[in-house]
């Protein structure tokens, strides 16, 4: 919703790929680019797992140029990561448009971490979320609450939070009215 022209693109996208004849559907996710390069770039900007999981060095090893002895609680900074400015060009900014024929680099974008101890759940977090927002966009108009931009404050629990919860207001979008009831 702070981003409105995102959401003009994303919507353009759906009624292009899928047409107004049913709901965005998990075999619709391959059309979806701009929906997938979305979910990639709220991914970067706000990882649900800022640190992933602590990892135990099982062997002494050099990681950047740091000696770990083995034993070693390890946590990689994955928000950090990135937001640095080495890595991506204007960090702070959401930009969907970055991940467009974006080829993955190890070690530059690891929601989900990395490697063997990866999540599993990776391809089954991704369809949910494609589906579920591009149902959102596909079917609502969305709007701010009084014209306020929403607060992206965040703030550390277990798992990365918003300091204040998301108000919205939305409306079916009127040829949607149908297959909705
Ligand atoms: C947006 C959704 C999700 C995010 C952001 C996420 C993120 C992560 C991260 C960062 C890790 C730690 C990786 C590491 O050790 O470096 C992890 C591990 C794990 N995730 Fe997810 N996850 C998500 C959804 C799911 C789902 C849907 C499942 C199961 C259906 C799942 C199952 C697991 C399991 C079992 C592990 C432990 C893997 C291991 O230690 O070998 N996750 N996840």
């Amino acid at each position: 919703m702070n981003h409105p022209a995102v959401v003009k693109k994303a919507r353009e996208e759906l009624d292009t790929q899928i047409g107004r004849d049913h709901l965005v559907e998990e075999s619709d996710i391959s059309k979806l680019t701009f929906l997938q390069s979305i979910n990639l770039e709220s991914s970067r900007l706000y990882p649900v797992n800022p640190l992933l999981a602590p990892h135990l060095s099982s062997a002494d090893c050099t990681i950047g140029g740091y000696d770990v002895p083995a034993g070693t609680i390890l946590f990689a900074n994955a928000w950090a990561i990135h937001r640095d400015p080495t890595l991506w060009s204007d960090p702070t900014s959401f930009k969907p448009e970055r991940f467009e024929n974006w080829k993955s680099e190890a070690y530059t974008h690891m929601p989900f971490g990395m490697g063997r101890r990866a999540c599993p759940g990776e391809g089954l977090a991704q369809r949910v979320m494609a589906v579920t927002l591009g149902s959102f966009i596909q079917c609502f108009e969305w709007e701010k609450v009084d014209g306020k931009d929403i607060d992206m404050a965040e703030k550390m629990h277990t798992l990365m939070c918003r300091v204040e919860p998301i108000e919205a207001m939305c409306r079916v979008r009127p040829h949607m009215v149908d297959l909705l009831s």
